[in-house]
């Protein structure tokens, strides 16, 4: 089976190869009278292809990282730079509108659970995603469709494209989740503890997954993890210590 990339080298905008870069990024919460640093000062970066794994203990700060590369969560100050097929956006610096739409077409995100819709069949679930505010037409609909066969089938569930989730198993539901992040060919893939709640067999399977799409699909992969395994596989990594990166 050939692997080519979602969008192809000759769709991309040649000066926007980096992936991601975030630079000097500092997120603070409100506490009490004052305000809780949860991201401090951190830069780190990611190539399309290649995979960066976030550590560190529990409140180091993974998770608001990972919120601020996906423009869920504004940071105070520092740059979050994106290089998509239109050129390179700070992620730090959209609109909530502009980000709404960046999160449709250029980021995609695996949480711990899968947050499927489960009335939905698996095919469906993608093909969801790819209408998010759209109104298909015909043609558009039988493409949307090959797509999401074609992913599914890439992430080992082409013939239950038709079931319904429910009578999935975890890590079924999180491959279903990876291919429904990647289906409307994201540049950046962000994946926070998405292991977590499986079996150590079936985390395996989803890492694996994981990896191997962010090179086939040419995405840079940001994971949150705490197992070591985990991030042993990735191409770098950061860990975190009070928001803060500390090496070792
Ligand atoms: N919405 C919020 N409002 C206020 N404080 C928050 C909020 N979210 C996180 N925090 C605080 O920010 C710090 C970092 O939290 P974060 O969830 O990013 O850490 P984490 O490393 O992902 O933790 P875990 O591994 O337990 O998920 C913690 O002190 C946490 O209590």
């Amino acid at each position: 089976m050939s692997h080519a990339p979602v969008h192809g080298a000759a769709d991309l905008d040649p000066t926007a190869t980096a992936g991601l870069r975030m630079e000097d990024v500092v997120l603070t919460y409100p506490d009490g009278d004052g305000r809780l640093t949860a991201v401090d000062h951190v830069s780190c970066g990611i190539d399309r292809g290649r995979s960066l794994a976030v550590t560190g203990p529990s409140g180091s700060g993974k998770s608001s990282l990972l919120a601020v590369a996906a423009t869920l969560t504004p940071p105070d100050s520092g740059h979050v730079w994106l290089a998509t097929r239109h050129g390179e956006v700070d992620l730090a610096a959209v609109s909530a509108r502009r980000a709404a739409e960046l999160r449709r077409t250029e980021i995609g995100i695996v949480f711990q659970q899968s947050n499927l819709v489960e009335s939905l069949t698996a095919r469906e679930q993608l093909e969801a995603m790819a209408w998010l505010g759209k109104r298909p037409s015909r043609a558009r609909r039988t493409a949307v469709r090959e797509r999401a066969d074609d992913l599914l089938d890439r992430v080992g569930l082409g013939s239950m494209a038709g079931r319904s989730v429910g009578g999935l198993s975890g890590g079924q539901r999180q491959r279903v989740a990876v291919a429904r992040a990647l289906v409307n060919g994201p540049s950046l893939l962000l994946a926070d503890e998405p292991t977590s709640a499986l079996d150590s067999e079936s985390g395996a399977a989803v890492v694996d997954l994981l990896l191997r799409t962010a090179q086939e699909f040419e995405v840079a992969l940001m994971l949150v993890t705490h197992d070591e395994r985990v991030a042993a596989r990735c191409d770098a990594r950061i860990h975190l210590v009070d928001g803060a990166v500390r090496s070792g």
